[in-house]
């Protein structure tokens, strides 16, 4: 790279020659920065402009479009070209005063008088203003655009790509015409260097809102690398571009954004990216992640809060199979089962009975299918790690939800354990596979059964296993299993609420 000056870089931050993650330059933080927080606002763009035709219904200096849904300007052309339009004599004089339009004003008149049009592409424009302000020596262009410029264009691979080289070669060339700057080779080469700068610093600045477009370019801005996981992002207002952080950013952590639609799968965000010239190696990437499991890598609490937000038309009408909603409560069973200790577990108990009963068997209508053995085979573990806690009482004074407490101390967990376990093995044989979960199921029951005191219950249930109509059996099991399975899942909704929705932190009671 052939650097010469760096941009100067915001407060709070600063300029690394070499990004951590090897990206080239970048921007790191010199402070921390909390979610949301404004790091820097860049207004002194060197490129803001709308896109070719916008240009005659968008402000051409503060690039407020006639379609604006509050207070839409009235847009006067300027009396000399008839093309730039302004939405007054403000920002008219600031445009001549910036030397843009004092640049190109007579190149528009040209464009009218000869091809009856009353704009140019959006690149050939940019070109343009970027070369008659070279010519013009603007001091922030010839820094970032000047032979030793500060910004990166990736000459040589853009160079490689002949699709894409024979366009800057037609855009260079259309530049050079319009903006009467025909002369050498050099002019050309100088040219196309100026687009494929454009092409690797500019943003594309779509507002979702009125649907105006255009670019961005700020040098300092442009120092800042991509992530698909990014930890900031930069949004637009006029001729200012706001970069906020997305995430807690820490001290010395880089200030990453994200160049594409980072929601998209891989292979389309990877398109996107391919005029960057660079392999993203971001966590997402390597392991091929979608949004929800890239979030959950970093913040797994996160993630089930999205989640629990996004599901709550689901809740409300209680249609509990229907995706995402088991998928979110499957996330938080798993958060209370690894995370939590003692404390969580009663909570994982609760949203697998409500998975076991509301969830999967219409989702999955056939019960020997192995996620449903699966789930099965949680609650009799849950039960299992829980029982000794709720025998010796001390289940009350380790979790905080006394609705859960009181269900598990008048329910029989061992003989709600022991059915589960005799379900799996009924199901396991009619799936006809899973021989770990078969091994296991047979080993807790072993322990099950050896217990004294409980010959009528495993009797009961032995029977009931037998054969599902056992009219005694199935008695047993409706009131001794069913009926606090069902109680238990009665708490889930309250759980997820407060541990996970808006209302906060909360013991879901
Ligand atoms: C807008 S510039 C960012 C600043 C740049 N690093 C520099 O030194 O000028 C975009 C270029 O930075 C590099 N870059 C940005 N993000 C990257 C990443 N995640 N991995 C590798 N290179 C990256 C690529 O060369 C890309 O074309």
């Amino acid at each position: 790279m052939t650097t010469t000056t760096n941009p100067s870089a915001p407060a709070g931050t600063r300029i690394a020659e070499q990004s951590p993650l090897r990206h080239g330059r970048s921007l790191l933080a010199t402070r921390t920065f909390q979610p949301g927080e404004l790091i820097a606002t860049f207004n002194r763009p060197i490129l803001a402009l709308p896109d070719g035709p916008g240009m005659r219904t968008t402000c051409n200096y503060c690039l407020r479009p006639s379609s604006s849904p509050t207070n839409p300007p009235v847009l006067r052309a300027c009396t000399a070209c008839h093309a730039a339009v302004y939405c007054g004599a403000a920002c008219q004089r600031a445009h001549w005063k910036s030397g843009v339009h004092k640049a190109e004003c007579a190149m528009f008149a040209r464009v009218r008088a000869n091809a009856g049009k009353d704009w140019l592409p959006t690149p050939v424009r940019a070109a343009v203003q970027v070369l008659m302000l070279l010519q013009a020596r603007d001091r922030a262009v010839v820094v970032a655009f000047g032979p030793r410029g500060s910004l990166e264009g990736n000459v040589e691979a853009f160079r490689r790509d002949a699709a894409v080289w024979a366009d800057f070669d037609l855009q260079g060339k259309a530049s050079l015409v319009y903006g009467r700057l025909l002369g050498t080779n050099e002019m050309l080469g100088r040219a196309k260097e100026v687009l494929c700068k454009i092409q690797t610093n500019a943003f594309n600045r779509l507002d979702a809102d009125t649907g105006a477009a255009g670019i961005f370019l700020d040098p300092g801005l442009a120092m800042v690398n991509h992530s698909c996981v990014p930890n900031a992002f930069v949004s637009f207002e006029r001729r200012s571009a706001m970069l906020r952080a997305e995430r807690q950013i820490e001290v010395g952590d880089e200030i990453l954004i994200s160049y594409v639609d980072y929601t998209a799968p891989k292979t389309a965000r990877q398109e996107a990216l391919r005029l960057y010239h660079f392999q993203c190696d971001c966590p997402r990437c390597k392991d091929d992640l979608d949004v929800y499991q890239s979030l959950a890598l970093q913040d797994p609490t996160s993630l089930i809060r999205a989640r629990w937000s996004l599901v709550q038309t689901l809740v409300a009408a209680s249609t509990f199979a229907v995706e995402p909603l088991p998928s979110a409560i499957l996330a938080a069973s798993s958060l209370f089962q690894t995370t939590g200790g003692d404390a969580k577990l009663p909570y994982a108990l609760s949203l697998s009975c409500l998975l076991a009963t509301a969830c999967e068997p219409f989702k999955l209508v056939a019960p020997f299918l192995p996620w449903r053995v699966k789930g099965v085979m949680v609650i009799a573990k849950l039960l299992s790690a829980t029982a000794p806690l709720t025998a010796s009482g001390k289940l009350a004074a380790v979790c905080a939800h006394k609705g859960l407490v009181g269900t598990l101390a008048r329910s029989d967990q061992v003989s709600m354990c022991e059915a589960m376990l005799r379900l799996v093995l009924v199901w396991v044989e009619m799936g006809g596979g899973a021989e770990e979960v078969r091994r296991e199921a047979k080993e807790m029951l072993g322990d099950i059964e050896s217990l004294e005191g409980r010959e009528r219950e495993s009797e009961l249930l032995r029977g009931w296993a037998g054969d599902l109509q056992n009219k005694e059996g199935r008695a047993f099991f409706e009131a001794v299993v069913l009926a606090p399975v069902r109680e238990l899942a009665g708490w889930a909704v309250g759980i997820m609420d407060a541990e996970f929705g808006e209302r906060g932190e909360g013991d879901g009671c």
